[in-house]
């Protein structure tokens, strides 16, 4: 680190700020009271995030062994006890028909708050790459977002960039609390992620946002179990007492993107009664999660990633569970993110519109009552399908959903067939490729063969090769998928990367190091649990280096 490196130690805090003080902006989001109320948090969360952390490796290694995941004994009475409900829910969140997401790039955040969604989940998560500047940058740009007086001129557009008078809703989404944050340290230890997100969020809003008529809200990601719902909760709890603000300022929706966490729907909203609003099918990180919890269950291994939609049995089980749960206890359900993005050539936009009409006719059927969009550009078609099939009512909290079969821990998991070919696993090791390149260099979300790609969908392609090497999967041509083959395919792919980004951006990229962390993630006898972990110094070697 150099000079403009600093070592902040403030007072009575305990945290370090290890990163760079580089304009007075940056010294604004890392003031003094947000540091200390940071630090606070820090003190009283950051051990049980670890013990939470051990737990998910204490279940895995049972799953590992054989086991598979079900609904819990010990927390059978929640459950059954029909008698509860989660607090009412406020105003300006009733209506979430179409939700656009995006990263915290200031730009993009001007546009999607621009966008005729109802609401934008900006996020810190899936769609950014987690570098000290685009954390900060963020925190910045949601600050002046939520006071209305974020601006942004495009030097290459020749355009200026500001809110209209009815910008969408905005929800921050926090890193998983798998992430660490390198450059706030504790005991000498990288912060969780999620925590400084979390925290800053909070501090710079929520009075603005108090003015506005508005709370604080949340989405919370890659929860696994009942006790990271109570972590969450008791960090709810804490920071509205810190503040003196009333419960139920900050109000949380939470992704059930985990396969451990379809089966605990009930005790999550329980844990989170009071704060809690609506649950969200993250299909990405769940059929990842599904390749992972299952990964040593030979007869669960999912076919090529294309076609593994949410029509397959298991997705279509997991959204109509989480409709019944939610509605049962007063809480919205909305639907995820179809993948499909628009295009310039008419035919394939025509192609990309039917798709996603599909999908959002699928969610609103089965009782969701909101989707998630991509792109801007998708926004009208969202909101047509919702509105046809609402009739004039902003939700579906009345959803019947006694006519749907009973969703049994058997129908969650039901094996799916389909393909094993070369060409998908071919596309898989480019997707990865493409993306960890991206990632790495500070791009949370790319667009790849027409479709988003971002750090969940990006780890169903690394995951299902770790997988289908590991168990040595016979493709559909007769090849048996060894760590060998892998190897000469990744070397081919990376020809056809240069061939199809050309010499010079390949020479300028960093595809070689990208390889190199992908074989070994790919061909080690451990699983990484997640990518974005042995990624994560690449990323900030580039960072630190540029300082
Ligand atoms: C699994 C999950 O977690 S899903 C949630 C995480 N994923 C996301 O949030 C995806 C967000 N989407 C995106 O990042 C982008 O749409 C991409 C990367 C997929 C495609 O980006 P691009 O190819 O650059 O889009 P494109 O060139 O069509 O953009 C056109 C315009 O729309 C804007 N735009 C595109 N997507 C978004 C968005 N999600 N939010 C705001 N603005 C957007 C662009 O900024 C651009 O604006 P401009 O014309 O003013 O310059
Ligand atoms: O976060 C959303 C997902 O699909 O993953
Ligand atoms: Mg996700």
């Amino acid at each position: 680190m150099n000079s403009e490196t600093i070592l902040e130690k403030q007072g009575s805090v305990c945290i370090d700020v290890i990163g760079t003080k580089k304009n007075t902006e940056y010294a604004h989001i890392l003031s003094k009271d947000a540091c200390k109320f940071l630090s606070a948090l820090v003190t009283q969360f950051a051990a049980r995030r670890d013990e939470l952390l051990d737990l998910r490796e204490v279940r895995q290694a049972e799953f590992d062994g054989g086991a598979l995941p079900g609904f819990r004994q010990d927390t059978q009475r929640i459950r059954d006890d029909k008698s509860w409900k989660v607090s009412s829910i406020p105003g300006p969140l009733q209506d979430r028909r179409v939700e656009i997401t995006g990263p915290v790039d200031r730009k993009m955040v001007i546009n999607a708050l621009n966008s005729d969604a109802k609401v934008f989940m900006c996020c810190f998560e899936d769609a950014s790459a987690p570098s000290w500047d685009n954390m900060i940058n963020g925190q910045i740009n949601l600050r002046d977002a939520n006071n209305r007086s974020i601006s942004y001129y495009d030097m290459d557009k020749n355009k200026h960039y500001q809110l209209n008078d009815d910008p969408a809703l905005l929800i921050a989404r926090p890193r998983g609390i798998h992430l660490p944050e390198e450059h706030i340290h504790y005991n000498g230890r990288a912060i969780p992620g999620c925590l400084m997100d979390f925290a800053l969020y909070f501090f710079h809003n929520y009075q603005t946002r108090a003015k506005q008529g508005l709370g604080v809200y949340y989405y919370i990601p890659k929860l696994e179990s009942m006790e990271e719902a109570q972590w969450w909760d008791d960090i709810f709890s804490f920071t509205e007492a810190y503040f003196g603000v009333s419960t139920g300022t900050i109000r949380a929706t939470i992704l059930i993107e985990t396969l451990p966490a379809v089966f605990q729907m009930d005790e999550i909203l329980y844990a989170m009664r009071d704060h809690i609003v609506a649950m969200n099918c993250g299909r990405w990180d769940y059929i990842f999660s599904y390749i992972k919890t299952l990964k040593n269950h030979p007869d669960r291994i999912l076919p090529d990633r294309h076609e593994v939609g949410m029509d397959k049995a298991f997705l279509n089980a997991y959204s109509q569970l989480l409709v019944r749960t939610c509605h049962q206890r007063g809480a919205l359900a909305m639907g995820g993110m179809s993948a499909f993005i628009p295009n310039n050539d008419p035919q394939i936009m025509q192609n990309v519109l039917d798709k996603v009409v599909e999908d959002k006719r699928r969610e609103s059927k089965n009782g969701h009552d909101g989707t998630w969009v991509a792109h801007p550009h998708l926004v009208a078609t969202a909101m047509d399908v919702f509105n046809q099939h609402l009739k004039g009512k902003v939700n579906q909290l009345g959803f019947d959903s006694s006519a749907v079969d009973e969703v049994s821990a058997a129908r969650l998991l039901e094996p799916c067939s389909g393909g094993r070919n070369q060409a998908g696993v071919r596309k898989n090791i480019r997707i990865a490729l493409y993306y960890i390149e991206a990632w790495i260099q500070g791009v949370g979300c790319v667009p790849i063969y027409g479709l988003m790609e971002d750090a969940a969908t990006a780890e169903i392609s690394r995951a299902s090769i770790w997988q289908w090497i590991h168990h040595g999967v016979k493709l559909d041509d007769g090849q048996v998928f060894t760590t060998a083959l892998f190897r000469t395919w990744l070397t081919q792919e990376l020809d056809t990367i240069k061939a199809e980004v050309g010499e010079a951006r390949f020479d300028k990229g960093r595809f070689l190091e990208t390889a190199r962390l992908f074989d070994e993630i790919s061909t080690s006898a451990e699983f990484a649990p997640f990518l974005t972990l042995p990624s994560y110094p690449l990323l900030l070697g580039e960072n630190l280096n540029q300082k």
